[in-house]
């Protein structure tokens, strides 16, 4: 036979199988199709000396994205962007970097301590769009793993796990940081519902630039450290690994820059708890379980977020209060009793939130709570365990200023800092205030006029605090003229005998 009948005969082997497959494809039932498909696999995977593990994006009952995937994504993205022909690019990190992943239908192989193993990036498109009502829901995305059979203890005992593991670390390098906040939404039935939504966390505060006591500072951030990575430690101990932070001070202190410096420190996203918005405790469960690890969850000036005394005032009667009130001011009311009683979150509740058996879930969370007024808050909720960690943030001091000093102006000495180092020891500035004397106003006003200015404000303020201090001093000399006389007076009356009553008076022992 010669090589042009050859290739004729193959020509026409190839065109008859092309158009049985067609045939195959278009006429053969659907349902019919997925067995054949079904049984073919299990013949070659009898044959075949090769295994296959696939792992779906999607998974359980509820179909949720499976984390197993994409960290497999993340490893393969960090691994094959060198080996894939065809890669997808997605704009990460505040727009600057790309990341690449392998595009659909993708095969890369991957070395194991010398074990060859391929991986292959799948999509299924729904057979025919017309027979399904909600054709995406029909897509099918999944990683395919094959490797020979003689490695499989070795593959699954190890390499998926290294596999994970690796991939884990890479979303984290990768991930862009977000803000989440609880904002209160209407679901389909109407009801409310408060809900996680989300921004880009980009925050610029950090440890270096935070104005405070270069001690203090440093035992905050070993600490936050240790935490982070202090997994096998709180497995150890039998301890979930979450720990709390009050965050307590004047405003302007610096409470919320700390939250930012704690969140950028250890790279974790930052969930921002409004509780009045949450309805009763069990929302309050709903949203802790929806947290994800690697977070600081903060709960901000928690004295006024709520009435956590955890006794409810008793409701009064509609009728009791409503009586003779003109429509629009009782459904004013009835708005206002609404939006009160919209939160029913219980000292109780917010005690199982924060270590609760729920709160176990997940792992590596920190729980921030910031107040004005420490001494308002209830023994229970900052008890340490709850509260393992109790920072006062203060008004500045000199170390604090010299930060201050280096963020806005770029100077770490000036033979102005004694006089400053002077004024605040007398006088109490917030960090806020004074950074907000140092920042320059215009191109005019050099470090040395921002300098002056803060002196100003410095001597201004410890003139104002003295003024105060007096007038204070004689209100409370006046108080106890006051009080030395009414001594005096019953005193008199004692003497006397009578204890005065109103208009009569009565002898001590018609009493
Ligand atoms: N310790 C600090 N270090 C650096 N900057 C600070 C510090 N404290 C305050 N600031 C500056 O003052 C501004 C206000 O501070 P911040 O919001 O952190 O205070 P706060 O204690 O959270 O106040 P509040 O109790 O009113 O929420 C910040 O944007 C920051 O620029």
């Amino acid at each position: 036979m010669s090589v042009v009948e050859i290739y004729t005969q193959l020509g026409s082997a190839m065109a008859g199988l092309m158009f049985v497959w067609a045939m195959y494809e278009r006429y053969f039932p659907y349902q019919l199709q997925a067995y054949v498909q079904r049984y073919s696999q299990k013949l070659v995977a009898l044959v075949s000396p090769y295994f296959q593990i696939i792992f779906d994006e999607y998974t359980g009952e509820d179909l949720r994205r499976s984390d197993v995937y994409a960290a497999i994504q993340s490893y393969l993205s960090a691994n094959s962007s060198m080996r894939a022909k065809k890669l997808k690019a997605d704009v990460v990190k505040d727009s600057k970097s790309v990341l690449l992943t392998m595009d659909d239908h993708e095969e890369v192989t991957d070395d194991f301590n010398g074990i060859k193993v391929s991986w292959t990036s799948i999509k299924n498109n729904p057979k025919n769009n017309s027979y399904t009502f909600y054709p995406e829901l029909d897509e099918r995305r999944y990683f395919k793993l094959i490797v020979h059979r003689r490695y499989r203890e070795i593959i699954v005992k190890s390499y998926i796990d290294h596999v994970i593991k690796e991939g884990k670390a890479v979303s984290v390098k990768n991930r862009q940081r977000k803000l989440y906040t609880n904002n209160p939404s209407k679901n389909w039935y109407g009801w409310r519902a408060t809900k996680w939504s989300h921004v880009v966390f980009e925050h610029p505060a950090s440890f270096d630039t935070l104005a405070m006591a270069t001690k203090k500072k440093e035992e905050i951030k070993n600490d936050l450290i240790k935490f982070s990575k202090g997994k096998n430690y709180y497995a150890k101990i039998g301890k979930a690994w979450k720990r709390g932070y009050l965050l307590y001070g004047p405003p302007g202190t610096g409470k919320s820059t700390m939250i930012a410096a704690m969140a950028n420190l250890l790279n974790y996203d930052v969930y921002d708890l409004e509780l009045t918005t949450v309805k009763d405790n069990s929302e309050l469960r709903k949203l802790l379980i929806e947290t994800t690890g690697k977070s600081i969850i903060v709960i901000e000036d928690i004295d006024c977020s709520l009435d956590l005394t955890g006794q409810r005032k008793p409701k009064k009667g509609k009728d009791e209060d409503d009586e003779g009130k003109d429509p629009i001011s009782k459904k004013k009311k009835e708005e206002e009793e609404e939006s009160k009683k919209s939160s029913e979150v219980t000292l109780s509740g917010l005690l199982n939130f924060i270590d609760g058996i729920w709160s176990a879930c997940g792992g590596e969370r920190i729980i921030v709570f910031t107040t004005n007024y420490v001494e308002k808050l209830d023994p229970a909720l900052i008890r340490r365990g709850r509260m393992d960690k109790h920072i006062e943030m203060s008004y500045c001091c000199f170390e604090a200023f010299k930060v201050l000093a280096q963020n806005y102006l770029d100077i770490e000495s000036h033979e102005l800092f004694a006089k400053i180092q002077n004024l605040l020891e007398e006088t109490k500035m917030t960090p806020a205030d004074v950074a907000e004397n140092l920042m320059p106003k215009s191109e005019n006003e050099d470090e040395e006029t921002c300098l002056k200015k803060l002196i100003a404000a410095l001597e201004e303020a410890r003139k104002k605090a003295e003024e105060e201090a007096k007038l204070k001093a004689e209100q409370e000399k006046e108080k106890a003229t006051e009080e030395e006389e009414k001594e005096k007076e019953s005193g008199k009356i004692k003497e006397n005998g009578f204890i005065s009553n109103g208009n009569c008076k009565l002898s001590e022992d018609s009493v």
